[in-house]
């Protein structure tokens, strides 16, 4: 392929920028990391993500791509190497479906969870979060989603087994745990320790400090 300028907009500690970096790493990219201020958006950003206006955005040879599960797939068709997707085209379409069950049914159910002062709508998005873990609970039949192999539903599931336990936490919520989601549980323990996994993820002190710091706030700022 002709010279690569790769760039990846994102800020560390996005579950949704993790994704990414796990899957240039998977191929073997060189990239360059942008961080960004989302509290002061770059022209930069606004210019690659005008519609969404979010990291992460991939910028391959000044052609954007946004949304992370998109840029994901990107990366797999554009780079050679290791594959992301199964080949055949309904276990493809499968594997589409449940990274997108992730983000549509989970994990903004467990964020709800966490980021709310309202009793009522953390009990709602509690009960949302179980029965979305429990589905995912029910798929899993290998090692990982992918089979053997982790792929583009473990890539995508890197929010419920890294940032889900740690927002749990800030608010001392039991919304992942090893009793209630025993496969899913250790499927998390042996895909975080994955050396490529490993290298991807944000240090956790850090991101823990700035959730509950962000929690925080929260609570004060309801009474
Ligand atoms: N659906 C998007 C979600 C991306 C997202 O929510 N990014 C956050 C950072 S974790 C962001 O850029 N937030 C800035 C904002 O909402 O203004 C994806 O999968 O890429």
């Amino acid at each position: 392929m002709a010279e690569e300028d790769v760039k990846l907009l994102g800020v560390v500690g996005s579950p949704f920028v993790c994704r990414v970096q796990i899957a240039l790493k998977l191929k073997g990219v060189e990239y360059k990391f942008v961080t960004q201020d989302l509290q002061n958006k770059s022209e930069e950003l606004l210019k690659y993500n005008p519609i969404h206006k979010k990291v992460p955005v991939l910028v391959h040879n000044e052609r954007p791509i946004n949304e992370s599960l998109v840029i994901v797939e990107y990366i797999d068709e554009a780079w050679k190497g290791k594959s992301i997707l199964p080949a055949d085209p309904y276990q493809r379409a499968l594997a589409r479906f449940w990274a997108k069950f992730i983000d549509d049914k989970v994990f903004g159910a467990a964020w709800k969870s966490v980021f709310t002062v309202n009793e009522e709508e953390r009990e709602k998005n509690v009960k949302e979060t179980h029965e979305g873990l429990q589905f995912l609970e029910d798929e899993l039949k290998d090692k990982f989603f992918g089979g053997e192999e982790y792929g583009l539903v473990d890539i995508a599931a890197v929010n419920i087994a890294f940032w889900v336990p740690l927002v749990q936490e800030v608010a001392g919520l039991q919304l992942f745990t090893n009793e209630k989601f025993p496969k899913l549980y250790k499927w998390s323990q042996e895909f975080l320790s994955q050396p490529t996994i490993e290298e991807c993820l944000p240090p956790r002190d850090p991101i823990f400090a700035f959730f509950k710091g962000r929690y925080e706030s929260l609570l004060a700022s309801a009474k």
